[in-house]
């Protein structure tokens, strides 16, 4: 597997320094490029929560440094009050939101280096903590330049291609999942046309994947989320590509509110759907869509977002976070191991076992 970690043009979504977790506030772009030093697991709760973090990957990765901000500080004497601490904090981080299988994938793969290593003086063992959250990011990013490479021989250069919420660098820690492709494209040279979406009601394909695609010289044109049948019907996308929250045992995949509906129109126009899945967002624990929890989210995203009121007070509102799309609307996922295909129970069964 590549472990090249190329410089992209935006900012860092996560980095590490001795202060503490330092995270992008997403909230802000594209107008403000600030970070949020967290020095407390509770402040990297809270990140997640209101989206300061987001995006499966990158929300895996500000937990497991979480959990490491949870113990730095305790006595390397106390070595009840150190696993008691660890487990309190894991539960915490765990519950901050319930889609996204990468925050407890994650959040377990440090546990269980913890446990293996729990003979050890605590002074060595949050050291090991710590390398441990470091290790998923770094891999992190290796992994989802595999994903953009192993989709190459998917695409071509001179294509229109439709991509959903932000999936990109932004949301991992370098290239992205449904974005890594387009910038291995652009490094080839090849002219690939973006559509984002714009991705209601919180804006991530206009805030977040417009903006990192544009820092890049990408070709991106942002559309609302309502105009992409009409773009299909125009014969101006030729594939669409979109990142998951969780892919469960059988393929059903579970991604940003409105990816179903897109599945459903590239269906009806004959386009090919890929969903891009690192291995810890897949889910073999899950057995089908209808296991995955859907998030929903706060009301005012819809009825206030930018702090407008943009509907008649009082009036009643949905808003989940999510929508799950049936394994059969999906033409391939690919994942660093290379493009699995219907049927996807057995497909995903055979995938090397990785760390959960
Ligand atoms: C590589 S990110 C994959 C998904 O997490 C992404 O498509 C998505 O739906 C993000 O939703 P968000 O609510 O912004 O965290």
């Amino acid at each position: 597997m590549s472990t090249i970690l190329s410089q992209l043009p935006h900012p860092v979504s996560l980095r590490w320094t001795e202060e503490g977790l330092q995270l992008l506030d997403q909230r802000r772009l594209p107008l403000e490029t600030s970070y949020i030093t967290c020095r407390s697991p509770q402040v990297v709760r809270d990140a997640i929560v209101t989206l300061a973090v987001r995006g499966a990957p990158a929300i895996g990765i500000a937990a497991a440094y979480g959990l490491y901000l949870g113990i730095r500080h305790l006595p390397d004497t106390d070595t009840d009050g150190f696993w008691q601490t660890l487990q309190r904090t894991a539960a915490d981080l765990r519950s901050a939101r319930p889609t996204a299988v990468n925050l407890v994938w994650a959040l377990d793969r440090v546990l269980l280096r913890a446990e293996t290593d729990r003979n050890l003086p605590l002074s060595q063992l949050k050291t090991h903590i710590l390398e441990e959250a470091q290790a998923i990011q770094q891999e992190d990013a290796a992994l989802c330049r595999q994903i953009g490479e192993n989709f190459l021989p998917l695409l071509h250069d001179g294509m229109g291609i439709l991509t959903h919420c932000n999936a990109g660098g932004l949301a991992t820690a370098a290239y992205g999942t449904a974005l890594a492709p387009l910038y291995l494209a652009k490094e080839k040279g090849w002219n690939i046309h973006v559509y984002a979406d714009e991705t209601r009601p919180v804006l991530q394909g206009s805030r977040l994947t417009a903006y990192e695609l544009q820092q890049a010289g990408i070709d991106v044109t942002l559309i609302c989320d309502n105009m992409a049948g009409h773009m299909m019907q125009q014969g101006k996308i030729q594939a669409v590509i979109v990142g998951t929250d969780r892919v469960a045992a059988n393929g059903d995949v579970a991604n940003k509110i409105g990816t179903y509906s897109l599945a459903v129109l590239a269906k009806a126009h004959h386009i090919p759907f890929y969903i891009a899945a690192p291995t810890p967002s897949i889910d073999r624990n899950t057995p089908t869509g209808d296991d995955i929890p859907i998030e929903e989210r706060d009301a005012a995203e819809i009825t206030h977002g930018w702090n407008t009121a943009t509907a008649p007070p009082g009036v009643n509102v949905y808003n989940p976070a999510f929508d799950v799309t049936p394994a059969n609307l999906i033409t391939a996922i690919v994942t660093e191991y290379g493009v699995i295909k219907p049927p996807y129970l057995e497909a995903i069964a055979a995938l090397p076992t990785f760390k959960r």
